[in-house]
């Protein structure tokens, strides 16, 4: 992970009619994090579709030196298989290790995976990431529908992954407890 970067300069948003931001600039060496702060609608998800090359910034450059994970809404896992056959699949692809029984995921694996509840879905999202071996994580909303211990442990996995090295970039407008996290508001890019 030592010669990872992850750097946006002087990047701009426009969706739709709307400018969601402009000029942000910021950039992440191995072992950091940070944290994308702002209200709904102000352009979190966007600047991480930006950042994990989903989406092009309407000005300005996206420099990635590194693989990258991303953890969103949507889980990608089939929602007609059991969650096993569902990780088994991209743990096919990605040959990473996933920590199931850490997650409380081992009891769940013949559950088809349309059954799962929100934060069942939100912990198997986290295994199918963690499982990607990727130097860069980036977490849209990672703690929503997580409980108390699932917050807890997202925490612990994220700083457990930047003390071995990595980078993550966490998306959203509830606290995130992590030594050392820097702190970016979309709002102070705003015109
Ligand atoms: N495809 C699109 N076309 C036009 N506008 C869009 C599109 N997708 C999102 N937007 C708008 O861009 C703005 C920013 O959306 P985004 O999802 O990045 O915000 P967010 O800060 O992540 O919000 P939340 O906290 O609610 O998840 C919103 O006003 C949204 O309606």
């Amino acid at each position: 992970m030592e010669g990872c970067r992850l750097q946006a300069h002087e990047i701009a948003c426009l969706r739709g009619e709307r400018l969601l931001f402009r000029g942000l600039t910021l950039g992440l060496k191995p072992g950091e994090a940070l944290q994308v702060t702002g209200a709904n609608g102000t352009g979190k998800s966007s600047l991480i579709r930006i950042l994990a090359g989903l989406m092009r910034p309407t000005s300005g450059q996206v420099i990635r030196r590194c693989d990258i994970a991303l953890l969103d809404e949507r889980p990608a896992l089939d929602p007609d298989r059991p969650l096993g056959e569902a990780l088994a699949f991209w743990q096919r692809m990605d040959g990473g290790e996933m920590p199931l029984e850490r997650l409380g995921l081992d009891g769940l694996l013949d559950v088809p995976v349309r059954y799962l509840s929100t934060g069942q879905t939100k912990r198997a999202a986290l295994a199918r990431m963690i499982g990607q071996g990727a130097p860069v994580w980036l977490l849209d909303e990672p703690l929503n529908g997580l409980d108390a211990d699932a917050v807890t442990l997202a925490e612990k996995l994220v700083a457990e992954h930047c003390a071995s090295g990595g980078i993550a970039v966490v998306a959203s407008h509830q606290a995130f407890a992590l030594r050392g996290m820097r702190y970016l508001a979309v709002e102070d890019y705003v015109s």
